[in-house]
């Protein structure tokens, strides 16, 4: 069914380094999230703090009425059986083939027989759409592949909570969008609580329902997608629509003097109402950002009462070719 996670201010340094600090969020039982952020603002150190592998100074995350920071390592392990994890590169045993790695965590942590087991195995890889490659090497697929393999792997032990670290980085758009479409998909199916952390802002507007950012030691915003999508704030801002001007530099840092002088000038611009921004998409005024629709389970998939209700929110917001996807 998924469950709910609430971190309540979470602090995390190394040595005399702050990563982030009095980071406060909840994630919605069942719900899709996306955490982004510029790079090196520790998003996958979030995770594995979530995870319980990195030990914040401060804060707690609780799940279940437990305190992930306070508990023992053998109390942890239990608490991580709910977990699955996809690492960037799928983190898959370059020895053994996809169906021994996919099996690897049920011959691990449970004692299911063979015939069990296999059965597990092929309805997780019929689930990512690699059935058929259970004998092929890490080595010998595609980067995509060893992803689906990496999420099938994430899967056999029915987790309550998926974690995707950067599930899209090395991948072409269209991989990308099959796989956002396998997420979505996959949450309808299971109905786990899903968090993405990612840099592809495509993404970042089709698949969640929140989305948060982090910056400058800080979470700058989390909220549902829509409110993110529509914020005036400038960091919020530059980084959805990927531009130069704004708090964002390129070694994080930048004059404040400087950056009034480029949010100005893009004012101004905005003011004049249609022309180009600098990304060379249409100019988006405050409050009136473009909402891309949301991306929706594909055919097939019954649709749990939650995604029935996106549909029809979708199908509202965005008209006649939204209902009949919503239809479909
Ligand atoms: N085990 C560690 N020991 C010391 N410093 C670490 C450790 N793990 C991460 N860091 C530091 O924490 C910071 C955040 O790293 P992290 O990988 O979480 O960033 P990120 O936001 O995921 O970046 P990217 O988007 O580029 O993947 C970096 O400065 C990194 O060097």
């Amino acid at each position: 069914m998924g469950v709910e996670i609430c971190v309540e201010g979470l602090t995390k340094s190394f040595g005399q380094q702050v990563i982030w600090q009095d980071v406060s969020l909840t994630l919605p039982a069942g719900e899709v999230s996306v955490m982004l952020g510029p790079s090196g603002t520790g998003k996958s150190v979030f995770l594995k703090t979530l995870v319980g592998l990195l030990k914040p100074e401060r804060g707690s995350i609780t799940i279940q009425g437990r305190d992930l920071t306070r508990l023992r390592e053998h109390e942890l392990y239990e608490v991580r059986k709910l977990f699955g994890v996809l690492f960037q590169d799928g983190a898959l045993f370059g020895s053994m083939n996809l169906y021994d790695n996919i099996a690897f965590p049920l011959r691990e942590h449970t004692r299911k027989p063979e015939s069990e087991i296999r059965r597990i195995v092929l309805e997780k890889m019929d689930m990512v759409g690699l059935i058929g490659a259970e004998e092929k090497l890490p080595g010998e697929i595609s980067g995509g592949m060893r992803k689906r393999a990496g999420l099938a792997r994430a899967l056999v032990l029915d987790p309550e909570i998926i974690l995707f670290d950067e599930p899209d980085s090395g991948l072409d758009p269209v991989r990308v969008a099959y796989l956002n479409q396998l997420i979505v998909d996959l949450n309808a199916q299971i109905d786990a609580t899903f968090l993405i952390v990612t840099h592809d802002i495509a993404s970042a507007r089709q698949v969640p329902d929140n989305i948060g950012l982090l910056f400058r030691r800080e979470l700058v915003m989390f909220g549902p997608r829509e409110k993110l999508l529509t914020s005036d704030e400038p960091v919020v801002r530059q980084f959805l629509n990927g531009r130069m001007q704004g708090p964002i530099g390129m070694a994080e840092e930048k004059d404040a003097a400087q950056v009034e002088q480029e949010l100005a000038q893009l004012r101004k611009g905005e003011g004049r109402g249609t022309g180009p921004d600098a990304t060379g998409g249409p100019t988006k005024t405050p409050g009136s950002q473009v909402m891309t629709p949301r991306l929706l389970p594909g055919p097939g998939i019954t649709r749990p009462p939650r995604w029935q209700a996106i549909a029809r929110r979708e199908a509202e917001l965005h008209g006649h070719r939204s209902r009949e996807v919503a239809d479909a």
